[in-house]
C-alpha cells in the first residue's frame, strides 16, 4: 500500500426508505445504495465531491479492501496530496442503480417474489441512477456538492446532475463522455447484449438458481467492449504481432497471438466480477442517454449553472474529442464558465483510468479555489431586523451557525447578528435584534479572490463575511474555516 493511499476502506450501505419512481413510470419500492467515502466532511458541509463510476465500476474508487491485490479503480487521483485530496475534500462514490456491487440491481432480491429480479428489474436510465445518488447525498445533509466528477458513463451521470440539479454543485468535470449516445456506441452495446442473449445459460435472465451463469456470452460481450476501450496504437505497443507461449503459428484455432490471449483473460476475469443481467440493464441506460432537447444540446444544457471542465482523450475513438467539444460549445452558448482539456495518450478511452500525471494536473488546477464563489456557502439562513433575539438564537441552534445576515424584505444586507451579539443582548437586557445587531457590516462579492478576502478577514479579525451582489442582495456566506479547510 503506498503512503498516498487512503488505506484500508470498507463499502457501506444506505437504504432509501421511500419508493423511487423511474423514468419508465415504474417504481422500485426498496433501493439499497452501496457507497464509500474518503476524507472528512467539514462542519459547513461544503467540501464534498461526488465521483461517478463508469460502466463496470463500483463504489470502491480508492484505498484497499482487506486482502485485495489491487486498490480502488481511481486510486491514481484520490488520496492525500493527490488532485482529489482527502485532506481537503470529502469524497463519495456509490455503485449505480442496476449494478451488481451492492446497490439494488437485477441480481438483488425482488421483495415481491423473494427471488432475484432478473428481467423483472425495470429498465433504468442515467437519470434514475442520478436520482438515487441524490438521495444518498441528501442523507449526509449536504445541500451543495463542491464538485461532481466522472468518466465515460460516469461523465453521463455528471452531465445529468448538471441539468437535473443545477444548483447542487459548484463545479463539474465530465470526462471522455458525450451528451448523447451515438449510433456507433449503441451498436457496440447491442452486440454485447446479443452475445449474452445467445448464451443458453442466460435462460431469459433466470440463471441465478440454475447455478449456470452465461459465462461465454458475458465474456464475449466484454472482449468486444474492451477493444473499444483501447487504441490501435496501444494494442500495437502492448502486443504487436507477438505470439503467445509459442514460437510458431499453429495453423489451427488455438490462441496464436498475445492479443487473443489478453482479450480472453479480460473476458474471463470480467465474468468473475460482473453480473450478465446488470450488463444488459446498464448498457441499455447508456444507450438511452440523450440530453438534447429538440435535437439540440444547447437547449438541453440551458439550465446548467456550475463551472465546468470538460476532458477528452485524443486517442479515444469510442467517445471521441468531437463529442466533448460539442459539449463545450453548447455550454459556452449557454454562458456557462467552461474550460476544456484534451489528454494526450495512446491508451484510448481507458486513459481516464490510467493517465495519472495529466489527470492530477488538470483536476487539481480546476478544483483549486480562486474566487469567493468557489467556496461560499449558498442557501444560508437570514433574518429580518424586526425579529427578536430569541428568534435569532433559535435559528443559530437549528442551523448550527454563529453568524446570520440581517436582510430587508428584498433580501438586501443591512446587518449581521453573531453569537457574540446575543451575549450582548443579555448584558444590555435588550430583546430586539435591531438593538444588538452590527450594522456597519463588512461584506464581499462572489468574484473577489480568496487571497483578497482572506487578507481583509485577517486585517479586521473577522471569521465570516456575507457575500452580496451589486444590489447588496445576500448570495451566501464565507468563513475562515472554509478557506483554511479547502486551501489546505
Ligand atoms: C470506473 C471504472 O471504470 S472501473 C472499471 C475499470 N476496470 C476495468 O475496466 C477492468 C478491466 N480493464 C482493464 O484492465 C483496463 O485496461 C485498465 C484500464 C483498468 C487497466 O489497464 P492496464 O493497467 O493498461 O492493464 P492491461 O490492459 O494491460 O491489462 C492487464 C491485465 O492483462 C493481463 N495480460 C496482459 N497481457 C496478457 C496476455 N498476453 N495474456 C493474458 N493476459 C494478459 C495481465 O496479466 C493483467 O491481468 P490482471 O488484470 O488480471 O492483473
Ligand atoms: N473500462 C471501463 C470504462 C468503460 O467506459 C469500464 O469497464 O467501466
Amino acid at each position: 500500500m503506498n503512503k498516498e493511499s487512503v488505506g484500508i476502506v470498507e463499502t457501506q450501505y444506505y437504504d432509501i426508505n421511500e419508493p423511487i419512481t423511474l423514468d419508465s413510470g415504474k417504481t422500485l419500492e426498496k433501493v439499497t445504495v452501496a457507497y464509500e467515502t474518503y476524507g472528512e466532511l467539514n462542519k459547513e458541509k461544503t467540501n464534498a465531491i461526488l465521483i461517478c463510476h463508469a460502466l463496470t465500476g463500483d463504489a470502491h474508487a480508492a484505498g484497499w479492501h482487506e486482502g485485495d491485490r489491487k486498490p480502488g479503480w481511481w486510486e491514481i487521483v484520490i488520496g492525500p496530496g493527490k488532485a482529489l485530496d482527502t485532506e481537503k475534500f470529502f469524497i463519495i462514490c456509490s455503485n449505480v442503480l442496476g449494478g451488481c456491487k451492492g446497490t439494488t440491481g437485477p441480481s438483488s432480491i425482488n421483495p415481491e417474489t423473494g427471488k432475484q429480479y432478473g428481467l423483472d428489474f425495470p429498465v433504468i436510465t442515467i437519470r434514475d441512477m442520478v436520482k438515487v445518488q441524490k438521495k444518498l447525498v441528501d442523507s449526509f445533509g449536504i445541500s451543495q456538492l463542491y464538485a461532481i466528477i466522472g468518466g465515460s458513463m460516469g461523465g453521463m451521470q455528471v452531465l445529468d446532475w448538471m441539468v437535473t440539479y443545477p444548483a447542487m454543485m459548484k463545479k463539474a468535470v465530465p470526462i471522455a463522455t458525450t451528451g448523447l449516445s451515438s449510433p456507433q456506441q449503441i451498436a457496440f452495446n447491442e452486440v454485447g447484449r446479443q452475445a449474452i442473449f445467445s448464451d443458453p445459460n442466460w435462460n431469459n435472465g433466470n440463471y441465478y438458481e440454475t447455478g449456470k451463469i452465461p459465462e461465454n456470452g458475458l465474456s464475449l460481450a466484454r472482449m468486444i467492449a474492451h477493444i473499444t476501450y483501447l487504441s490501435d496504437e496501444s494494442m500495437d505497443i502492448k502486443f504487436g504481432r507477438d505470439l503467445q507461449d509459442k514460437e510458431e503459428i499453429s495453423y489451427d484455432f488455438s490462441i496464436d497471438f498475445q492479443v487473443e490471449s489478453y482479450l480472453k483473460h479480460q473476458g474471463e476475469t470480467f465474468v468473475k466480477r460482473f453480473d450478465a443481467n446488470s450488463y444488459l440493464f446498464i448498457t441499455k441506460a447508456v444507450d438511452l442517454f440523450d440530453l438534447s432537447v429538440n435535437d439540440s444540446l444547447i437547449d438541453g444544457l440551458k439550465e446548467v449553472e456550475c463551472k465546468t471542465e470538460v476532458i477528452s482523450v485524443d486517442s479515444d475513438w469510442l467517445y471521441p474529442t468531437e463529442q466533448s467539444t460539442e459539449l463545450v460549445t453548447a455550454l459556452n452558448v449557454n454562458n456557462v464558465e467552461v474550460s476544456f482539456s484534451e489528454i494526450k495518450s495512446n491508451y484510448g478511452h481507458d486513459a481516464f483510468l490510467l493517465e495519472r500525471g495529466q489527470l492530477n494536473h488538470i483536476l487539481s488546477k480546476f478544483l483549486s479555489s480562486s474566487t469567493v464563489e468557489d467556496l461560499m456557502m449558498e442557501k444560508i439562513a437570514t433574518i429580518k431586523a424586526d425579529a427578536d433575539v430569541q428568534d435569532a438564537a433559535k435559528l443559530m441552534l437549528d442551523k448550527h451557525v454563529t453568524h446570520i445576515p440581517v436582510v430587508t424584505d428584498e433580501n438586501k444586507l443591512i446587518g449581521i447578528v453573531t453569537s457574540w451579539d446575543l451575549s450582548k443582548s443579555i448584558a444590555t437586557n435588550s430583546n430586539q435584534l435591531i438593538d444588538i445587531m452590527t450594522t456597519t457590516v463588512k461584506y464581499c462579492h462572489a468574484d473577489d479572490t480568496i487571497e483578497e478576502i482572506a487578507r481583509q478577514m485577517r486585517k479586521f479579525d473577522i471569521s465570516c463575511l456575507p457575500v452580496v451582489d451589486e444590489d447588496m442582495a445576500v448570495l451566501g456566506l464565507i468563513t475562515t474555516d472554509q478557506i483554511s479547510n479547502l486551501l489546505g
